[in-house]
This record gives C-alpha cells, sequence and structure tokens, in this order.
C-alpha cells in the first residue's frame, strides 16, 4: 500500500521499501545513519528523489499537506505551540484513548510547559493517530518512556495498525522491541537499506 523505490536523500541510497496493510516495518542502525531524514523524505519533508506512491497513487498527486496527513511523520522530538494540551486537539479530545495511554480526564486541561519529555511523546502519538494517517512513520516514539509505558504506547499503535490496516515504519535502537511490534526488519547503514529477518509478510 506504500511503496518507496529507488529513494536518494543526500549520499542515503538508492534505497526501497514496500508495505503492506496492517504491516509494521522496523528500522534500525547506527546514530546518523540517516533514519530520521529517510522518515522525513518519506514524509516529504527533505529533498529526495526516487518514487513514493500510496496505494498505488504517485506522491506528486497530492499537495505536500494531503499527502503528509496521509503519511504522518511523529518525529523523536514533538512541537507543541498552544497553551494547553487540548489546544492541539481540532476534533473532539480523545478521552478513552488517552486513559489507555495512562492519562486522567483533565488532561487536555494540563499546561504544555508541565509536560514531561514521556508525556510529550505519548501526548503527540495520540495527537497523530486522531487524523487517522494511513502510513505511520514513528522515529523513536518510546525514547523517553518507562517500561510501563513504553507497554501502553505498544499496545496502542499495534492496536491502530489492527484496527485500521495502516502500514508503519518504527524507527528505533532497541532490537528487542523491534522483534516485538515489527513484521519486518531492515538496518540501514553506510547508506544501504538491507532486510534483517523476521519476514512475516
Ligand atoms: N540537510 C542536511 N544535509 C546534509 N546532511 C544532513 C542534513 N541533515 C542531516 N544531515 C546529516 O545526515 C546524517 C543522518 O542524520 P539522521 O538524523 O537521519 O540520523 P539517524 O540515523 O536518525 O541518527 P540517530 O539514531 O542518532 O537519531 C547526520 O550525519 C546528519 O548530520
Amino acid at each position: 500500500m506504500f511503496r518507496a523505490q529507488n529513494i536518494r536523500i543526500h549520499n542515503i541510497g538508492p534505497l526501497s521499501l514496500n508495505l503492506s496493510p496492517g504491516e509494521c516495518a522496523g528500522i534500525s542502525g547506527p546514530s546518523g545513519a540517516g533514519k530520521s531524514i529517510l522518515m522525513r523524505a518519506f514524509a516529504d519533508m527533505e529533498p529526495f528523489s526516487g518514487d513514493l506512491s500510496l496505494k498505488d497513487i504517485p506522491h506528486n498527486n497530492f499537495s505536500g499537506p494531503e499527502w503528509r496527513k496521509k503519511v504522518a511523520l511523529m518525529p523523536a522530538e514533538s512541537q507543541w505551540w498552544f497553551h494547553t494540551v487540548g489546544e492541539h486537539f481540532t476534533e473532539e479530545f480523545p478521552e478513552e484513548a488517552a486513559a489507555s495511554l495512562g492519562f486522567p480526564t483533565d488532561v487536555r486541561n494540563w499546561e504544555i510547559h508541565r509536560l514531561s519529555s514521556g508525556e510529550k511523546q505519548r501526548l503527540a502519538l495520540l495527537r497523530i493517530l486522531t487524523h487517522q494517517p494511513e502510513v505511520l512513520l514513528l522515529d523513536e516514539p518510546t525514547a523517553n518512556l518507562d517500561s510501563l509505558n513504553t507497554e501502553k504506547a505498544e499496545n496502542f499503535i499495534l492496536a491502530y495498525l489492527n484496527k485500521t490496516r495502516s502500514g508503519l515504519v518504527w524507527i528505533s535502537h532497541d532490537p528487542e522491541q523491534l522483534r516485538r511490534v515489527c513484521h519486518t526488519l531492515y538496518k540501514l547503514e553506510d547508506g544501504r537499506l538491507s532486510r534483517t529477518g523476521k519476514v512475516l509478510y
């Protein structure tokens, strides 16, 4: 459903990655290998050459904002610009989903400046999923979380994937986590993306 063919960015690539509906692809690799840049290219936020498509529709057929609504990137550092949590949610605040990520009902009134890095990370996840992306690009989504909240976030993400049959690319430095949550595993190193294991698709 998501196809990236012959992608080149700076000195990375050419590389290709395809996602089937409901597939989670994990990417690991040394620091500085270009994992984040690759995610930015997939979200059309970084100049690249090559072909991207979603459900066989080339990415050039979409405007940038249209593409990014469907192929949504959650960067390692989330951005917050209003005063409170609730103001960042344009739709009705997803209370039930917030509870499943461990938040009390008044979280929508919390001021941004009081949030811990782990709270920001879980709320960024909640926010991005309210837009119902068809492909989700997660850059180290649990890097600031303890093991209990990591488990909650993993379950939350996988439940979304199973329900919507979206595609997911998950970047992590934790090989155990990638083995736990992903169907296909890749390593990005020296500009090349290689399949390293666990092929269930
Ligand atoms: N606009 C740019 N032009 C050239 N090189 C860049 C540009 N932006 C980032 N880089 C370099 O590309 C490399 C890859 O960076 P990137 O953040 O994608 O790495 P990463 O694999 O995600 O690393 P980490 O695991 O540490 O987060 C880095 O060496 C970075 O300095």
